[in-house]
Formats: structure tokens, sequence, C-alpha cells
């Protein structure tokens, strides 16, 4: 079996066996025909439109974190939210990401710009998809639908080399 990194197309990697070094989530607020995004001023694709997100910290659950990041990237606080999907990111210079993917159709609060983030609301016929992650326009369509999905992916830097995703 080759190393995870050198891969260049996901059948290379058992991912019965793969293990993430790195835990992050993702939350996707909606409202009224419309989806709360940021544009990322820094960390990994800095300069990306995404949604509010980061790193699980040690003790915290994963929909802790994706309440504490979204409260601190844009100032508002998701109710309730909703597991939707899991992604797995090989990156060729080694990163290991795993990433949870939240909805929430409720939340509190106003969203306010931060260091890390520039939130906007768009409406989801418009979300701006060439500005963002390459993954993004092939599972966000289905959560937006209602779908859960698993993901694996491999990226060298910001170029997606290969993927398989299933749709639940
Ligand atoms: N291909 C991809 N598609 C996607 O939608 N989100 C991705 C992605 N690759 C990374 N992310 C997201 C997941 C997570 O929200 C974020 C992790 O980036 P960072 O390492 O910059 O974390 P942050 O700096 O935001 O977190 P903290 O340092 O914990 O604040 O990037």
């Amino acid at each position: 079996m080759i190393e995870t990194h050198n891969a260049t197309d996901v059948k290379d990697i058992d991912w019965n066996e793969w293990t993430a070094d790195k835990f992050a989530v993702i939350t996707y607020i909606f409202s009224e025909g419309k989806v709360l995004l940021i544009n990322k001023k820094r960390g990994l694709g800095a300069g990306k439109v995404n949604a509010p997100g980061g790193h699980i910290e040690e003790g915290e659950t994963a929909v802790e974190a994706a309440v504490r990041e979204t409260e601190e990237e844009v100032g508002l606080t998701p109710l309730d939210p909703l597991q939707c999907g899991k992604l797995y990111f090989q990156f060729t210079n080694g990163l290991k990401m795993e990433g949870t993917v939240f909805i929430a159709r409720e939340y509190k609060g106003v969203e306010r710009e931060t260091d890390e983030a520039d939130p906007f609301w768009v409406a989801i016929d418009d979300i701006p998809y060439s500005r963002m992650w390459e993954d993004d326009l092939l599972w966000l369509p289905h959560v937006i639908k209602g779908k859960s999905i698993s993901g694996c992916f491999i990226f060298d830097d910001d170029d997606m080399v290969s993927y398989q995703l299933d749709i639940i």
C-alpha cells in the first residue's frame, strides 16, 4: 500500500484504516431561502468563501465546536445544529482532516465581521461555488435538499485531485 499522501486516486487509500490528524466542523445556517457564508480571512482556505467553521477542541463534541466556531467567527448562535455529513480530506502535503458538516435552520443574534471572517447572506440559488472549495459544489446541493453525505477527497493545495461521494 502506498503512503496516503502520495495517493492520486481515492481508490489508492484504504479509508477504513485512514485516520485524520485534524478534526474540523463547518456549519451552514439557512434562513428565508438564504444561507450564511463567509469570506474567510485567515487559516486554511483564506480568500475563499466557505461557511463558519474550525477545529474541534479537546474535550469538546463536534456540535459544541459548531456552535462555538460560528459564534466566534460571525457572532451568530446556530440553534439545534443537525449533523448531515462527513468529509475526509487527504492533502498531498500530508494533512489529514476530517470535517463534520452541520446545518441549522434557526439562529440567534446578528452577524458581524471578525478577524477570521466576513459574513454575508446569499440566496441559495446564488451560492458562489466558483469561489469556494472545489468539493462544495459536489455535496452542498445534496445537503440543501436534506440529504446526508459522506465524501473522501484528495487535495493538492487548492486542487481536488480525486473524490468519492456517497449520498445517504
Ligand atoms: N475542502 C474543503 N471544503 C470545505 O467546505 N471546507 C473545508 C475544506 N477544507 C477545509 N475546510 C474548512 C473546514 C474548517 O471549517 C476549516 C479549517 O480551516 P482552519 O484550519 O483555517 O481552521 P480555522 O482557522 O478556521 O479554525 P481554528 O484555528 O480552530 O479557528 O476549513
